[in-house]
């Protein structure tokens, strides 16, 4: 959130004052800061400057093509979860051999528009999918470079829903399954296994379940080596945290000073797959306050932003910081408010029983940290179009995605003839 600070009197991102920007775009609106992103990612790849390695950033976390050409002129390659991902990066100028496709549901076309593509590899999450890839690798007469993505059974101790490497949950392959996989992936005609992969969850805020997640992963590097299979990818995935209220999460280094001891002699190439913390406080919601209303029991804002345009606290109850664009407000009267959209549903809010100070309609709030997980979730529910995106580059607005009409919102839908 460093780039987002108060500077005579109101919120600036960057050089740029934000009023300025929602008077030419209006509200809801995204606003990311370039400076920020520049600086989360140049501080990631420089802690692991010491082992070679690839920064595969997740862009599930921000797909926006501007944020990902930004990613790409640094260096950065991309996890990509779906062929609509891989059409973007593609579009956006993503080297094909820094693309890796993880997800447990690759379609037999994402699977060959992959590999049209060349790209660096699959992280495999079911021996199914193992046989699926080498189908159609084989109906290319290619082979297809994969690794696969290892079920640790390591609590990431974060929200249920953000966990991907525990037992129950859906994603790769059973620690103790895996090298029975690896032996089949090896047999296969059309499949070259390079690499081992794990992700155990996102907003991750301490560095042990990494190290404990990433031991289990080479003890079976090590088993998998001596069957002969030589493995020269570690991917590490995502999951490094960030602040949103009060969280300490290390920081790049400290995720690199614990991990390359453990890497540093195995003669790989670390890949990681950091979203969150790249992009998450380089963006922020911005909207309009339309009414406050006192209710029996409760005070509530009602803006114009909703869960459509960010469901992380409809989803999973998450926390994001609220600030008045005006800092005259900062120091008004405070109430218990929730701050809710205009979206027919009583789980749509920003915030609940947050002690916020009393901002009159017609003013404007910022939602901290939307950066990632944000725009990407956002939907047209209640038939609302999504908001226009604003990339900030020192004094500097760049409209990097236009607001959605009303005409976008019917595209594609057709009414068939029996009802004229
Ligand atoms: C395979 C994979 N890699 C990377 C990520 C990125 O996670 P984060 O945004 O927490 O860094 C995810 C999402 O959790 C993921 O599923
Ligand atoms: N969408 C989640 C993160 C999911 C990570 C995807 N594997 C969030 O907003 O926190």
């Amino acid at each position: 959130m460093e780039d987002f600070q108060y500077r005579e009197g109101e919120l600036y991102c960057e050089d740029v004052p934000v009023s300025r920007i929602i008077k030419e775009y209006g509200t809801p609106c995204y606003i990311y800061s370039h400076a920020s992103l520049l600086r989360q990612y140049r501080a990631y790849d420089s802690a692991f400057s010491g082992i070679p390695h690839i920064i595969a950033f997740a862009m599930k976390a921000n797909s926006n093509l501007a944020i990902l050409r930004l990613m790409a002129k640094e260096g950065s390659g991309v996890d990509i979860v779906s062929g609509g991902e891989l059409f973007r990066a593609l579009r956006a100028g993503v080297p094909p051999q820094k693309i890796v496709f993880a997800g447990v549901g690759k379609n037999p076309d994402e699977i060959r528009d992959a590999l049209k593509t060349d790209i660096l590899m699959f992280n495999v999450e079911s021996s199914a999918e193992l046989q699926a890839i080498n189908d159609v690798a084989a109906s290319m007469g290619v082979r297809a470079r994969v690794a696969l993505r290892i079920n640790p059974d390591i609590d990431p101790k974060t929200h249920p829903y953000i966990s991907t490497g525990l037992k129950k949950s859906k994603f790769g392959i059973a620690a103790d399954r895996a090298l029975e996989e690896f032996k089949l992936a090896t047999s296969l005609k059309h499949i070259e296994v390079v690499g081992v992969h794990k992700h155990i969850g996102s907003q991750l805020t301490e560095v042990t379940p990494f190290v404990e997640a990433l031991k289990k992963i080479l003890g079976l590097v090590q088993q998998v080596k001596a069957h002969g299979t030589d493995i020269r990818y570690i991917n590490i995935g995502g999951g490094l945290g960030i602040t949103y209220s009060d969280e300490k999460p290390p920081k790049p280094q400290d995720l690199a000073a614990a991990i390359a001891p453990l890497v540093q002699h195995l003669n790989c190439t670390l890949i990681m797959e950091p979203g969150r913390n790249i992009v998450g406080n380089a963006g922020s919601l911005i909207t309009r306050i339309l009414y406050t209303k006192q209710g029996e029991a409760k005070r509530f804002v009602i803006v114009d932003a909703a869960m459509n345009d960010l469901i992380r606290p409809s989803l999973y109850g998450a926390y994001h910081e609220i600030r008045p664009v005006q800092q005259r407000f900062v120091q008004a009267a405070t109430h218990m408010v929730d701050v809710v959209g205009p979206v027919c549903e009583s789980g749509d809010f920003l915030a609940k029983d947050r002690t916020l100070p009393e901002v009159p309609p017609g003013e404007f709030l910022a939602v901290m940290s939307a950066g990632a997980y944000g725009f990407v979730m956002s939907s047209n529910y209640n038939s609302r179009p999504r908001s226009p995106e604003v990339l900030v580059r020192g004094g500097e607005a760049h409209l990097i995605r236009a607001r959605e009409t009303y005409e976008d919102l019917v595209k594609g839908e057709a009414i068939p003839a029996f009802l004229n």
